[in-house]
């Protein structure tokens, strides 16, 4: 995702992880909790694709997926139940990059361990590929009049911008606490790494093995093993001691490395080796 420079938000509603683009519309119905009710939601948007395109094969499966011609997965669902309040949100594929969608979905990473939620991996489509007459404004337009019909209300669409203190007070704050490390990183589930990396060093391969146990997204223990001969073990604990309790972030920990670099009174062979290893880690994060 760094390398695409796709942005990683986590939702307040929790679940699975989903790519957007604009090739895809979130839908969202806020309500009091008492009228919180997914499956009437999605009922009403199968139904809009319906009225729009009436021979998509769409229905909605019993973990509130919806699934066109049975088997691809055009929409996910996740909500948020408040005391007096709810929401429920899902997405809807029109026409987003499905190369870069299962592209930054896949983890090249190994032997990480952890007790959250997994993932739900799925084939997808989008909407356009099965009706190239379809558009996102004809969705919106659809889905809006069946919420008016169903809701017994106006059709009529209001244009809202997110940014808009005056129409959402607040608005600004909650965008700088949902971007903040704090929630995107420091919320994450306590996992733990146990890896070997190769570290490719002039026409030889060393083995080193790492083991990191992450909490709020923080390293809390941290364990790596080498051969002796290739980094002396006082250097190798000083590096251990100055990344247990830092974030698990590559920026930091290169930071990290390099000031520490500063004080250690190498020659240009230690500092090439350490450098090497570093780099290493962080590929890791
Ligand atoms: N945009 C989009 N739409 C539908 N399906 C997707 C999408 N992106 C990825 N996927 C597929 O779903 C699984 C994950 O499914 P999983 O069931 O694990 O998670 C979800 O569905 C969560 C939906 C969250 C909806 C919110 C609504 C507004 S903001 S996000 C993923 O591995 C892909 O195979």
């Amino acid at each position: 995702m760094r390398q695409k420079n796709i942005k990683l938000a986590r939702r307040r509603s929790g679940g699975g992880t989903v790519y957007h683009d604009l090739g895809n519309i979130n839908l969202t119905f806020f309500t009091a909790r008492k009228k919180y009710e997914r499956m009437e939601n999605l009922k009403l948007i199968v139904k809009a694709l319906k009225a729009l395109s009436p021979q998509l094969d769409v229905h909605v499966t019993d973990r509130y997926d919806i699934l066109l011609d049975g088997q691809y997965k055009i929409s996910g669902t996740a909500a948020k139940l408040g005391r007096t309040t709810a929401y429920h949100h899902c997405t809807l594929l029109c026409n987003a990059d499905k190369f870069v969608l299962s592209s930054v979905l896949k983890s090249p990473y190994k032997g990480i361990k952890s007790n959250a939620t997994p993932s739900v991996p799925a084939s997808v489509k989008n909407l356009f590929e099965e009706d190239s007459s379809l558009t996102s404004e004809m969705l919106l337009d659809a889905i809006a009049e069946e919420y008016a019909t169903q809701h017994q209300v106006d059709h009529h669409i209001t244009l809202v911008n997110p940014a808009d203190e005056t129409v959402l007070p607040g608005i600004s704050n909650k965008t700088k606490e949902l971007q903040a490390w704090e929630w995107v990183y420091g919320k994450t589930p306590k996992f733990s790494i146990s890896t070997c990396l190769n570290v490719v060093y002039k026409d030889s391969v060393i083995d080193v093995k790492v083991d990191l146990d992450v909490k709020h997204g923080k390293i809390e223990v941290c364990n790596i093993d080498l051969p002796e001969q290739w980094l002396p073990p006082a250097l190798c604990s000083e590096l251990v001691n100055s990344f247990t309790g830092s974030k698990f972030c590559p920026n930091e920990i290169t930071t990290l490395a390099t000031t520490l670099l500063r004080v250690c009174p190498q020659d240009d062979e230690m500092h090439s080796r350490w450098n090497l290893l570093c780099e290493n880690m962080t590929r890791l994060m």
